[in-house]
Order: structure tokens, then C-alpha cells, then sequence
């Protein structure tokens, strides 16, 4: 990044205010009138129906449309363990994308907690409040074991984003890379470089994508997760294969996937040069990827190149996912995210990338052309089409699979934030 970018990302972030987001009234508050029926007297009608019937809360309240972003600031981007309150600017980041592209109203919450116990108790204590919690950037093993403690006690959607937002763009764009190149996903074999929330979330929907487990090479900073390995966590053994390989070079040989999800600069060009032919590599670490695709289009011109950012062809990122997928489970009140959630989203991201692209689209991000090909394996994140289509599949799948408490809505799929 050049020192001009980088005061500009401050300037960004100082400037009209400081920081992303902000709260606005939406009804009157002008008269006394409007006063009483906002507060003192009024405001005890609402308090006495939500006490008769929690459902109503639904009806009075924000709570629908309301999701809460919270971390423990552990996994900051690829940034490491820099703590809640630096984290700060990534969660209003994620609120900021989640009413700008879905039109969900969402708050930033930055918990210091001294253990995973401690977190969960703090977010099931405020959960009434939200229509769903959005963990962020929470490391690996810890985060398995709060999503899962806390998808059972609340009930209201709970989803970890690194994890399943990630692994359904990943998803999304690798099953379209793979037909693009000509290959099946039975077949392929893939080198996970990480071993964290996304990397094992995105492993895990692969294979219900299709993907063989015995073709996934994982590794972690110790190398390939292998079945001869006595130093792995629960989540890690789940992924150990039978297998010689040892390091990522050895995981890197005739693979034909790469999918980092680690940290900056973590693979060279030489590395690279040993997977098959027409390798895709997805480099989706933050903001460094793994590999630069400067570098990947010098040693392997004939790779399928995708990161996690917004400034290089191919942007495999969560931001495709979340607002989305909230949207959809909100909609319909789903009491959970599940898999056949997750996949309808996947496919739904895959298929959109194959439709023409907008005008609007190409403006935005300074294009002539573009069609679904090497350059343009998933949609663009200005699309205004993903609103409709994402938020709609998700949806059937949430009413289809009976999560959902209210019917698929009828102003489906959604053209604008305006239908909302
Ligand atoms: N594009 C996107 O949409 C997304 C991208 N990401 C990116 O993925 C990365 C990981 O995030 P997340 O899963 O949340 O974090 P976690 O902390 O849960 O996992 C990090 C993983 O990276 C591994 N790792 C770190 N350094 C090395 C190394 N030198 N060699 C091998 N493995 C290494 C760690 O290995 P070990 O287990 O040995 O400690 C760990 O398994 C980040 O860069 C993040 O920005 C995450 C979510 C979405
Ligand atoms: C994109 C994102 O959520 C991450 O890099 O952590
Ligand atoms: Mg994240």
C-alpha cells in the first residue's frame, strides 16, 4: 500500500466523523405529542405487550432487522490478536456493509472477555436485544466451540462469518473456476494453507460441495495434517489424511487448488510453479494475501487468480455472503443458519456469475466488459442483483427445511433496499 493510500484509508475513517456508522430516529420526535408516544407515557404499551408475548418485541422493536457484530478482537483480518478495541474499525466496517448492501441495521460490539466462557456468556446475556449475531474475527480452535454453545442457547440466527461466509463464497467461486478449467470437484485436490475458522469451515462445505476428504491437504504452521500427527485439536484431527506429505510444497504438488486463508506473503511464485495445470488459487488472507497476483501471473499465466480484496479481479470475500444470508434468515425469522442454507447461498453466488453484468456494475468498478470467465468467476459486489437472488435462496431454504418461523415473504426476491 503507498503511503497516499494509507492516509487516505485514515482520512477515510476520521472524516466527515469519526469512524463508519450512525444511528437514525424513524419516527417523529418533534412534539410532545410525538414525545409521549415515544416515551413517558406511551413507551409502557410496547413494555406491557412484549411482557405478555416476547413475539411482539418483533413487532415494536428494532430487534428484526437488528444484528449484532461481535468479536473478541483474537483474529483481526490477518492481522493476529490485536485485541477488542482495534478491532473496532473492521466491525463497523462489517455494519457498514451489511446496511449498504442489504439494507440490515447492525452494531459493533467489541468484547474484552478473559475466556471463551466469559465471551458467550456476555453475547447470550445481550441476545434478546438482536434478530442475530454475527461473530467476527474470532481465532480458531476457541471460535468452534462459542458458535456452537451459542447457537444452542439463543434463538435467534448465530453465524460465525470468517467461518461459514467465507466457505460459502469460496465455494460459490471455486465450483465455478473448476468448470471453467474443466474439471469436477470429485476429482480435484486441494492445498488448505491454515487451519483456522475459515480454512476448516471452507474445507468442511467443499465436501459437502462434492470435494473428497482424502483430496484436501491442510496445513498448519507445523505443515501437513497428516494421521501420523499426535500435536492436533479436535477440528484439525477431523482433517488428518493418510498421506507422505509433509510440508506445503509437498501439498502444493499437482494440486489444483489453492486456497490460503492464513496470512500475508506466506507462498512464493517457485512454490506455485509445482500445482497442475490451470491451478486456481485463491489467496483470500487480509489485506496481504497469501501470494500476490502479480507474482502469480508471472510464473503461472495460465492460473485462475482470486483474493479476499476489492482492488484485483476475483474478490473471494465474505462480503458476498453475510449481508445476504442475514437478509434471507431475518426475512423469514429463521431460528438457525444450516447447511442447506449455506449451499443454496453457494449456488445461488455461482449461478449469478454467469448472468451479463450491469452497467452500473462495470462503472463502478471502471470496466469495459466483463463476462463470467477467467477474470470473473463470482459477482461483483456492487450487484444489486445479489439482494434479490442470495436473500431469496436462503430464504426457500430456511422455509423449505422448516427453520423458519414465518412464510417465504411475498415481497420476494427483493429488486431494492426500497422493498425492504
Ligand atoms: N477472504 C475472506 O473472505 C476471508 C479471509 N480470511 C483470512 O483468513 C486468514 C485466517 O483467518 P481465520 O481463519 O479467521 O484465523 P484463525 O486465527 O482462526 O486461523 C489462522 C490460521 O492460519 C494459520 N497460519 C498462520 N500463520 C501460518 C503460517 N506461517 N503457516 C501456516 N499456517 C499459518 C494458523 O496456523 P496454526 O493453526 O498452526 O496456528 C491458523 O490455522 C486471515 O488472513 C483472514 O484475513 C478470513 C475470513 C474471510
Ligand atoms: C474478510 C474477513 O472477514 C477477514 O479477512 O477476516
Ligand atoms: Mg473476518
Amino acid at each position: 500500500m503507498s503511503e497516499d493510500f494509507k492516509q487516505a484509508a485514515l482520512d477515510y475513517h476520521e472524516f466527515p466523523k469519526p469512524g463508519k456508522i450512525s444511528i437514525e430516529l424513524t419516527t417523529p420526535a418533534q412534539t410532545s405529542r410525538d414525545l409521549s408516544l415515544a416515551y413517558s407515557p406511551g413507551v409502557a404499551e410496547p413494555v406491557k405487550a412484549i411482557a405478555a408475548d416476547p413475539e411482539n418485541a418483533y413487532r415494536y422493536t428494532a430487534k428484526g432487522n437488528l444484528v449484532a457484530v461481535i468479536t473478541d478482537g483474537t483474529a483481526i483480518l490477518g492481522l493476529g490478536n490485536l485485541g477488542p478495541l482495534a478491532s473496532k474499525p473492521v466491525m463497523e466496517g462489517k455494519s457498514l456493509l451489511f446496511k449498504r448492501f442489504a439494507g440490515v441495521d447492525s452494531i459493533d460490539i467489541e468484547v474484552e472477555s478473559e475466556s471463551p466462557q466469559a465471551f458467550i456468556d456476555t453475547v447470550r446475556r445481550i441476545a434478546n436485544t438482536f434478530g442475530g449475531i454475527n461473530l467476527e474475527d474470532i481465532k480458531a480452535p476457541e471460535c468452534f466451540e462459542i458458535e456452537r454453545t451459542l447457537i444452542e442457547q439463543c434463538d435467534i440466527p448465530v453465524f460465525h462469518d470468517d467461518q461459514h461466509g467465507t466457505a460459502i463464497v469460496t465455494v460459490a467461486g471455486a465450483m465455478n473456476a473448476l468448470e471453467i478449467v474443466g474439471k469436477k470437484i470429485e476429482d480435484a485436490k486441494m492445498c488448505v494453507l491454515g487451519a483456522g475458522a475459515a480454512a476448516i469451515s471452507c474445507s468442511k462445505l467443499m465436501i459437502l460441495a462434492g470435494m473428497k476428504p482424502e483430496n484436501i491437504f491442510m496445513c498448519d504452521r507445523n505443515g501437513v495434517i497428516h494421521s501420523g500427527r499426535t500435536d492436533l485439536n479436535q477440528y484439525k484431527a477431523g482433517f488428518a489424511v493418510e498421506t507422505d506429505k509433509r510440508t506445503v510444497d509437498d501439498a502444493l504438488e499437482g494440486a489444483d487448488i489453492f486456497l490460503g486463508l492464513s496470512g500475508p506473503n506466506m507462498v512464493t511464485g517457485e512454490q506455485i510453479k509445482a500445482m497442475a495445470k490451470d491451478p486456481i488459487i485463491f489467496a483470500c488472507a487480509n489485506p496481504v494475501p497469501e501470494i500476490m497476483p502479480e507474482i502469480v501471473s508471472e510464473v503461472r499465466p495460465d492460473a485462475i487468480m482470486a483474493t479476499g480484496r476489492s482492488d484485483y479481479p476475483n474478490q473471494v470475500n465474505n462480503v458476498l455472503g453475510f449481508p445476504f444470508i442475514f437478509r434471507g434468515a431475518l426475512d423469514v425469522r429463521a431460528k438457525r443458519i444450516n447447511e442447506e442454507m449455506k449451499l443454496a447461498a453457494a449456488k445461488a453466488l455461482a449461478g449469478l456469475a454467469k448472468e451479463p453484468v450491469a452497467q452500473e456494475v462495470l462503472d463502478a468498478y471502471g470496466l469495459e466488459s466483463l463476462e463470467f470467465g477467467r477474470e470473473y468467476i463470482i459477482p461483483k459486489a456492487v450487484d444489486t442483483r445479489l439482494l434479490g437472488v442470495v436473500s431469496s435462496a436462503v430464504a426457500k431454504a430456511a422455509v423449505d427445511t422448516g427453520v423458519a418461523s414465518k412464510p417465504y415473504p411475498a415481497n420476494y426476491p427483493l429488486k431494492t433496499l426500497a422493498d425492504i
